[in-house]
């Protein structure tokens, strides 16, 4: 298939810094073989809007969508027809997938971005819109203390954790990552750093299994989840560590207390897919998350997720920044801080309006 080519689009054939084009497409297909639509849904319908000239996509995608309107045309491909519920294509998602063949241009592509140079490959997450991200990791950083220990979930090839690791001279950075593929991404990029006294580590997890493990031994979490939000299971240890944390402070509990009490998980030696060592390994098991970062493209589910973090006071609400990650769209990217400390400053019923816009 010649859509093989937009994968160059990721690997560096246009200049994202500059356009911010959105490099991935996911379009609807109707119409008719001869005149098919490909394009999105018109707001609160299903009516497809054909958009041959996006200006938000990048060229290559218009071209490869000019390529499929040709294909649908030349071989009869019938469209789908909701009503009927008949047809042959229904969507098409350009750029996604693990196989790649490089056809042109440099085979790396680096972005610098938070203050590192990133290595991305086409079949790891990467950000669409790197200026608005590196504005996002700038604020991130004022609230991550030095030295912090810190645990980067949801956390693709680790631009957060390793950019923080850089910044704030953390003693450990842990980047735990459902997707193997972002492996390579993590190794190539930690190469690059300047010499970082800190422990980094890259592992192959569900953040959904065994989420309290990933909990304890941080100063800080910062979770990034997609748009569905955070799987259940890491809220509820997200509660249970907060509720662990208040009964240490209520009975004035010292760090080696809390070691002897029986807590509910078991620090387990995992295998790091990755691991980078410090000089400095210490025992961090009796160490409990005192900031929690919520990096969201999904505004619902982070409501919903903030809401439950929130209840019980488990976690306060500090600060609540935007971002424009997607300009001409009404979305945006919400950074929360919550820290045990002060009441919400955010609405969570204004709609995400509410924030300071950065
Ligand atoms: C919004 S992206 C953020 C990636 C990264 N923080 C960044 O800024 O480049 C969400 C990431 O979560 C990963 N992911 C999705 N479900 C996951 C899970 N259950 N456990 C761990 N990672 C997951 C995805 O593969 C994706 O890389």
């Amino acid at each position: 298939m010649e859509f093989l080519q937009c994968s160059e689009v990721e690997n560096g054939g246009f200049n994202k810094e500059k356009y911010g084009w959105r490099c991935r497409a996911k379009l609807a297909v109707r119409g008719s073989s001869a005149n098919p639509m490909i394009g999105l849904y018109e707001e609160g319908t299903h009516n497809v809007v054909d958009i041959p000239e996006c200006r938000a996509h990048h060229p290559n995608i218009n071209a490869a969508v000019e390529l499929l309107r040709k294909g649908i045309a030349k071989l009869e491909v019938e469209p789908y027809d909701e009503d009927l519920g008949t047809g042959e294509l229904r969507y098409v998602q350009i750029i996604f997938g693990n196989r790649w063949r490089h056809l042109v241009g440099e085979r790396d592509f680096w972005e610098h971005v938070g203050g590192i140079d990133i290595y991305l490959t086409p079949s790891s997450f990467g950000q669409a819109n790197t200026r608005a991200f590196d504005s996002l990791l700038r604020k991130l950083h004022k609230y991550v203390p030095y030295g912090s220990a810190v645990t980067d979930l949801y956390g693709g090839a680790g631009v957060i954790g390793l950019s923080l690791a850089v910044a704030k001279k953390c003693r450990s950075v842990r980047c735990v990552e459902i997707n193997k593929e972002s492996k390579h991404c993590f190794e190539k990029t930690v190469s690059r750093l300047p010499n970082v006294d800190s422990n980094m580590s890259w592992h192959n997890v569900d953040a959904a299994l065994e989420p309290l493990s990933w909990l304890v031994g941080s100063d800080v979490i910062v979770v990034d989840p997609p748009r569905k939000g955070l799987d259940d299971s890491l809220l509820s240890a997200l509660q249970t560590i907060s509720s662990v944390k208040r009964k240490a402070v209520a009975s004035s509990s010292s760090p080696s207390n809390l070691k002897e009490e029986k807590r509910p998980w078991i620090l387990r030696e995992r295998e790091a897919s990755v691991s980078v060592q410090g000089s400095n390994r210490p025992d961090e098991s009796d160490v409990l998350p005192q900031t929690l970062v919520y990096i969201s493209c999904g505004w619902d589910s982070f409501k919903k997720d903030c809401k439950q973090l929130l209840s019980n006071k488990a976690w306060l609400l500090e600060k609540a920044h935007g971002f424009n990650f997607f300009p001409g769209t009404q979305s945006c990217c919400v950074k929360v801080l919550d820290l045990p400390k002060s009441e919400p400053m955010l609405d969570l019923d204004n709609e995400g309006k509410g924030e300071t816009a950065e």
